[in-house]
């Protein structure tokens, strides 16, 4: 695959490492100093993108790989508010995007725990539930894209919750998601359900970055010749 990524930070040097190692082809770095890239003429050379950018850039970014007709896989957090807006285009103009919030295999197994977990709590009244997510002091965003996900999870299964906050909340029907920032961590998520007589507690914890790359190249390889848009459960054979 002859790939453009798009964001050469933390993320896009993970990516390029595994990639090249599984024998794909880096055709450009795209960063903040040479967004010329993210021209149609350059991008339509590549087979397809990766972005990994911030919260700010990506819309524009991944519209400028749908103008160029190439695939897209978005790892980026902070910007969901406008994830309609890029699914509505996809469905309209036949694009091929993928995103997810966390692209570990890890991760999403724990999803699929936290979805059953949630299910089975929603008889159980004793028990509320919290959250907390740890990373680096370079993130931009609060809560994580991950504790984002976690969060709706449980939304869509308890009644008893109507919204996520960040920090702290006594309030019974909030969900309430503690960020904590202090190096090195790459990304720690934990769910606890309490009740006056135990807890259960489900922890990930990257202990690298490794996992989000490794899995946003499998996503790159799978996305070749589809169209439509994918999550890491379609990858993964998780829907
Ligand atoms: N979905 C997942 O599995 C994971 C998602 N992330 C998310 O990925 C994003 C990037 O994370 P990091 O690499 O750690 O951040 P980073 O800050 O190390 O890198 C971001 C890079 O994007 C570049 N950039 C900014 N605007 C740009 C633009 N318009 N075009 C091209 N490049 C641009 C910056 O120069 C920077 O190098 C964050 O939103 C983070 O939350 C991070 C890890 C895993
Ligand atoms: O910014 C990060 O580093 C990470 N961001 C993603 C998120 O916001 O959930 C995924 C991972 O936890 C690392």
């Amino acid at each position: 695959m002859k790939i453009a990524l798009i964001g050469y930070g933390k993320m896009g040097k993970a990516i390029e490492a595994i990639a090249l190692e599984r024998g794909h082809e880096i055709l450009y770095r795209v960063d903040l100093h040479n967004k010329e890239f993210l021209e149609k003429g350059f991008l339509q050379q590549a087979d397809l993108a990766i972005e990994f950018t911030t919260p700010d850039t990506a819309l524009e970014n991944i519209h400028r790989c749908f103008d160029a007709d190439i695939p897209v896989v978005s790892g980026t957090t902070g910007w969901l508010d406008k994830l309609e807006e890029i699914h509505q285009r996809c469905r309209q103009e036949n694009k091929t995007f993928l995103y997810a919030s966390n692209f570990s295999i890890g991760v999403n197994i724990f999803f699929e725990v936290n979805k059953q977990l949630a299910a089975l709590m929603n008889a159980q009244q004793q028990y509320d539930v919290k959250m907390e997510e740890i990373h680096h002091t370079q993130k931009k965003d609060a809560p994580s894209g991950t504790a984002i996900s976690l969060a709706e999870q449980v939304l869509e299964r308890v009644s008893r919750k109507k919204r996520w906050v960040n920090g702290e909340s006594a309030a019974a029907e909030e969900l309430e998601i503690r960020s904590r920032r202090e190096d090195p961590a790459p990304g720690t998520h934990t769910v606890t359900w309490g009740s006056p007589v135990d807890d259960i507690t489900i922890t990930h914890t990257a202990h690298s970055r490794e996992g989000f790359a490794s899995g946003a190249v499998t996503a790159a390889e799978w996305i070749q010749g589809k169209r439509g848009i994918f999550t890491m459960k379609d990858v993964l054979g998780l829907s």
